[in-house]
This record gives C-alpha cells, sequence and structure tokens, in this order.
C-alpha cells in the first residue's frame, strides 16, 4: 500500500488542497491538457447509448472495484458510460490499470482526473448529457482513515461537494445514486440496521464521511432539486476485488503462509460481516439508477420537490470472520497460520446485518450469492489473475 502523504507541515503544503493518496494522475492539469479532439471522441462514443430508451452514465470510480463491475453491466446492456478516476496509489495500481484495459476491451473509456478537478468535470458535462451520474470514487477502507485522515476529506467530502455544485449547475440535471456505506452504523448494537436506526455513532473517520456524505447529499437534494439516491453497502467482495480488504489479503497470506490476523470482541465473541457479493450489489445499483426519478432543477433552481433516498445492500446474511477463513482454507486447500486478537480500536466495528426489505420493496433487490459460493468465484479469479501477472513479470 502507498506511503501516506500526510506528514508533511511546511508552510507550502498548509497552503496546498487537502493531503491526498498519491496519484498517478496530476489533478491540477489546465483544461488544455485534456487533449483536443482525440480525448473528446473517446468521451463520445464511450457515452453513446446503443438506443434512445438507455442513459447515459458517469461513473466515478471506474477503475475501482465496484466501479469497474457497474461500468461492464451499464454497457453490457446498452447504456452509454464514462469512467472518471484518479488511478490513485492506496492500493496496487496494476489492478486498476488491468480493470481499466477490461472496460477498454469493451468499449468504456475512463478520463483521468480528479473529483476535486472543477474544470475537468464541467468540460466532461459540456460534451456529454449525462442523464445520471453513478458515484463510487471515494477514499474507501475503515482503518487507513487513521493513517491518512486528509485522503478522506479530500475524497469523499471536498470531491462530493464538487461533483454537486457541478452536477447541480448542469443543464439538464443528472439523477445521482451514490455509494455510502454499512459503516454509518457506526457503534449501533440493534440489529439488523435499518435505514431508520442511528447513524450518529461512527467509528471511524471513514464512516463519518460518509455519514457526512449522506447530510451533504440532503442539502443538495433539498436547495437544488438534485435527485439523490444513497446505497448502504455491506463488504462487497468478489473478481477484481480490493487488496486491503480482509478476504484479499487473507487469500494472499495464507497462500504464503503468512501468519493473519483475526479479530475478535473483547468476551472472546466472535466479530461478524454482512458479505455481500459483487454481482447482487451491481443489480441493486442498475436497480437504483433505473427507478431514479428526475432532478427537478434547472438553471441551479429547484423547481418541485424531488426524490431522496436511502438503502442497504446487503445480504441479510452475517458471517463470523474466523467462518470466513475456514471457507478459505477449505476452497484454497491450505490450513491458514491463525493469530486471534481482541479487535483493536482502529475503525473496525464488531458486527454489520442489513435489513433489506425496504431494498427489496422499491428496487426488487433480493441478493442470490452465499459467501462460499462468492468466495468460490474469487478465488478462481485470483488464481487466474495472478497467473498472469506473474507471466508478465516473467517475461520482462
Ligand atoms: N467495497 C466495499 O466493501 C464497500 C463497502 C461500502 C461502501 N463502499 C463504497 O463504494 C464505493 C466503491 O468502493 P470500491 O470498493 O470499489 O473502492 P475502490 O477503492 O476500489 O474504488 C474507488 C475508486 O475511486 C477512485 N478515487 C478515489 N478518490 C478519487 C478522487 N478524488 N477522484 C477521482 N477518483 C477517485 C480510486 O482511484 C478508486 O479507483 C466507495 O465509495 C466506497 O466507499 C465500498
Ligand atoms: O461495508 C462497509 O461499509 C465497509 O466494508 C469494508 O470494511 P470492513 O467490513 O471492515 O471490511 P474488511 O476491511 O475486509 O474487514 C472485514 C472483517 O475482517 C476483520 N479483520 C480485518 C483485518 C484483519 O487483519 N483481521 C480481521 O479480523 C474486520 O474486523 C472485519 O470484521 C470496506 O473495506 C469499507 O470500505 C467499508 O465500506
Amino acid at each position: 500500500m502507498a506511503a501516506p502523504t500526510g506528514s508533511a507541515t511546511s508552510l507550502a503544503r498548509l497552503d496546498a488542497a487537502p493531503t491526498q493518496v498519491p496519484s498517478a494522475s496530476n489533478p491540477r492539469r489546465s483544461l488544455g491538457s485534456y487533449g483536443g479532439s482525440d480525448w473528446e471522441r473517446h468521451v463520445t462514443r464511450s457515452a453513446r447509448r446503443r438506443s434512445d430508451s438507455g442513459m447515459t452514465v458517469l461513473v466515478t470510480g471506474a477503475a475501482g472495484f465496484v466501479g469497474t463491475h457497474v461500468s461492464m453491466a451499464l454497457k453490457r446492456r446498452g447504456d452509454g458510460v464514462l469512467g472518471l478516476d484518479n488511478f490513485n496509489l492506496y492500493y496496487e495500481p496494476t489492478l486498476k490499470r488491468n480493470r481499466q484495459k477490461e472496460l477498454q476491451k469493451n468499449g468504456v473509456f475512463i478520463v483521468e482526473g480528479d473529483l476535486n478537478d472543477k474544470s475537468l468535470l464541467h468540460k466532461l458535462f459540456d460534451v456529454v448529457a449525462f442523464t445520471h451520474v453513478m458515484h463510487l470514487a471515494a477514499q474507501a477502507g475503515v482503518r487507513y482513515a487513521m493513517q491518512n485522515p486528509s485522503s478522506y476529506i479530500h475524497s469523499n467530502i471536498a470531491g462530493l461537494v464538487n461533483l454537486l455544485e457541478v452536477c447541480k449547475s448542469a443543464n439538464p440535471q443528472p439523477s445521482i445514486v451514490w455509494a455510502s456505506s454499512s459503516s454509518v452504523y457506526g457503534l449501533n448494537s440493534k440489529v439488523p440496521f435499518s435505514e431508520k436506526d442511528r447513524t450518529d455513532q461512527p467509528a471511524s473517520l471513514y464512516a463519518a464521511t460518509k455519514k457526512a456524505g449522506e447530510e451533504i447529499a440532503h442539502t443538495y437534494n433539498h436547495i437544488y432539486g438534485l435527485s439523490i439516491t444513497g446505497l448502504r453497502f455491506f463488504t462487497v467482495y468478489g473478481p477484481w476485488g480490493r487488496p486491503d480488504m480482509a478476504y484479499f489479503f487473507f487469500t494472499r497470506d495464507i497462500l504464503k503462509g503468512k501468519v493473519i490476523k483475526i479479530y475478535e470482541t473483547a468476551d472472546h465473541g466472535s466479530v461478524a460481516r454482512d458479505f455481500t457479493y459483487i454481482d447482487d450489489v451491481v443489480k441493486g445499483c442498475l436497480a437504483a439508477l433505473d427507478t431514479a426519478k428526475k432532478s427537478t432543477g434547472s438553471g441551479g433552481k429547484k423547481k418541485g420537490p424531488a426524490q431522496f433516498r436511502i438503502f442497504n445492500l446487503g445480504n441479510t446474511a452475517p458471517v463470523p470472520v474466523s467462518e470466513l477463513v475456514n471457507i478459505l482454507e477449505k476452497l484454497l486447500k491450505v490450513k491458514a497460520k491463525r493469530l486471534v486478537l481482541p479487535m483493536p480500536r482502529n475503525g473496525d466495528v464488531k458486527f454489520t446485518h442489513a435489513n433489506i426489505s425496504l431494498a427489496h420493496r422499491e428496487l426488487g433487490y433480493r441478493p442470490t450469492t452465499d459467501l462460499e459460493t462468492g468466495l468460490k468465484k474469487f478465488v478462481k479469479w485470483y488464481f487466474k489473475y495472478y497467473k498472469e501477472e506473474k507471466k508478465k513479470i516473467n517475461a520482462w
């Protein structure tokens, strides 16, 4: 994982934009450097939909785990899709580049840029009349927030506000669906978590920025008439996943014979997650886009009541982390070296469990993949992917 950049304290740095995870691209390029007709040709071709009934969607975080899957699913069914990602170095940059290649093969172009680059966003909305924005770009990960807190402010707060500012003044205004998180339930002990439950006890800065995002979204809905749907994802896993997440690095470490740390509660109880398979989450995202009503503002002014929704997208079948490891051992045919430790106060919560009846009722959301089935698909992908990567390295 990339070293955090947040420790610089010189006066020059204090004036600079909030600290970011180092990025492969320069987020402050001048508009001219986005490239002339070639850039525009890629953008318009990627955003072209196959039929008039389709949508034209800007997917932020398209080189990310969920963003890649959602972009692919939209393109497959004929919608116009344009990606935006800053390709930051929070985890393996080659993985993001390889996801980008997969998307490119399927006709999805990713513009390399930062959410905070207002002129870039304006330029994109000038070139393409987006009907929808699927906003997935964010600084993810609950524990990394203790190492690089500013990166969460940069992407999850400043970046979100910047995006909403541009959306509010776009003509037509797009409908927005964006990723919140199960982490907003924080220290709640009433399960399963329902959208009506309190969300005022976050256990990590990550969770606090997602909660803040929900409030910010409400403001833009209230003042400017933006149609906004927030989706609270619950620990999403699967092929092309995130190497900073436990199921992914447990797989790598078990195969390497390295010790893995498994957290337990202070009274030796198990820590559990409502692990949700990526294909189920993608279906929920598409259903949210399909049922999103149009925004009601124009010229930066609200012209009528606008839709505002929040849904849990979980699996509603929590599994203890120790059981996740049992399944991985079985699939990998390797015994894990386990070190059981009390859960540190590092942003983690003891358990998550989604009540999904609202998403079921309004989105027709019904997850169908149990953890063992989903992990089997992940492990299959993992072996294939790293075999290919190893071949590439050996060929050098
Ligand atoms: N995967 C999960 O378990 C999970 C659970 C709950 C919520 N979420 C949320 O879902 C969304 C997608 O998560 P993911 O797992 O795909 O994460 P990810 O890190 O794989 O994807 C996020 C992408 O956003 C990009 N990005 C970050 N900051 C940016 C910026 N300022 N400008 C442009 N691009 C930027 C990153 O480069 C990355 O490719 C995130 O909002 C995350 O917080 C994920
Ligand atoms: O749904 C979300 O809102 C969040 O989902 C995800 O967070 P988490 O549920 O915390 O997933 P993840 O890190 O894989 O840890 C899984 C389990 O392994 C335990 N865990 C973890 C590390 C370790 O070394 N040992 C361990 O036992 C740990 O205690 C936990 O019980 C996303 O990363 C995050 O972006 C956020 O959006």
